[in-house]
């Protein structure tokens, strides 16, 4: 797989998408329109349905050539050999998750709107940064809010890809992107949507209309 850490990066919601079904053929539909990654992020506790349903969505991914990262979870990530994992403040070390991965494993930081947060993931071996939330979001109305100046200070300074997140939609992903996010992470904007090849397919088209380049 080449890995391709630009354009959309869609997330998983356990409420938007409750059955494995409904899961799957979801993420399919974002992946026949161009989705690059895909983020399993299911907060149960159900261990075996959470192994079969990302080991089924690892097996899809790879045959449209797109990076699965696990959420929060590295022991997942392992089992289902996934391209990588997302590790929030409150979740495993990033350095202790690369003894347990190994060198090729994508790990991913959520850094919120800090540049302090942001730099010590960068020293601490993270490969993306993310930054957010940008916008009010459905899905988590609480996260801290995050200023669009924060991209730009973090992609100046920091040789790293950079994913917004946070109530993104089509309407406003261009003003992210524009600020110099390699990535917009979306759940609600892309899984509630009523023809969701078609706005993946619209969300990775803005990409191509900016000067963004792959880091
Ligand atoms: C791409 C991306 N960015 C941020 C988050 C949030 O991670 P975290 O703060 O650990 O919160 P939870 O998602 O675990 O509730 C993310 N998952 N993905
Ligand atoms: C999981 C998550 N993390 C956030 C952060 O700011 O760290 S915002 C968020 C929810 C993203 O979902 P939606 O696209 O529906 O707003
Ligand atoms: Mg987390």
């Amino acid at each position: 797989m080449t890995t391709q850490l630009h354009g959309l990066y869609g997330i998983t919601d356990s409420q938007l998408l409750p059955d494995t079904n409904t899961l799957i053929s979801a993420v399919e539909a974002a992946l026949k329109g161009g989705m690059s990654v895909l983020q399993y992020r299911d907060k149960s506790q159900d261990k075996i349905k959470r192994l079969n349903q990302a080991s089924q969505l690892k097996t899809l991914c790879q045959q449209y050539n797109a990076c699965l990262i696990i959420n929060d979870d590295i022991h997942l990530a392992a089992e289902v050999n996934a391209d990588g994992v997302h590790l929030g403040q409150q979740d495993q070390a990033i350095a202790q998750a690369r003894k347990n991965l190994g060198e090729n494993v994508i790990i991913g930081a959520t850094c919120h709107d800090s540049y302090p947060l942001a730099e010590a993931a960068y020293q601490q071996g993270a490969d993306y940064i993310a930054l957010g939330r940008f916008f009010p979001s459905a899905t988590k109305p609480n996260a801290p809010p995050a200023s669009l100046s924060k991209i730009q200070q973090v992609s100046t300074n920091i040789p790293l890809p950079i994913v917004a997140i946070g109530g993104i939609t089509l309407d406003n992903a261009s003003m992210v992107i524009n600020a110099g996010a390699h990535l917009v992470a979306v759940i609600h904007g892309l899984f509630a949507s009523h023809n969701i090849q078609d706005t993946a397919q619209q969300f990775t088209q803005l990409f191509a209309k900016t000067n963004c380049t792959p880091k």
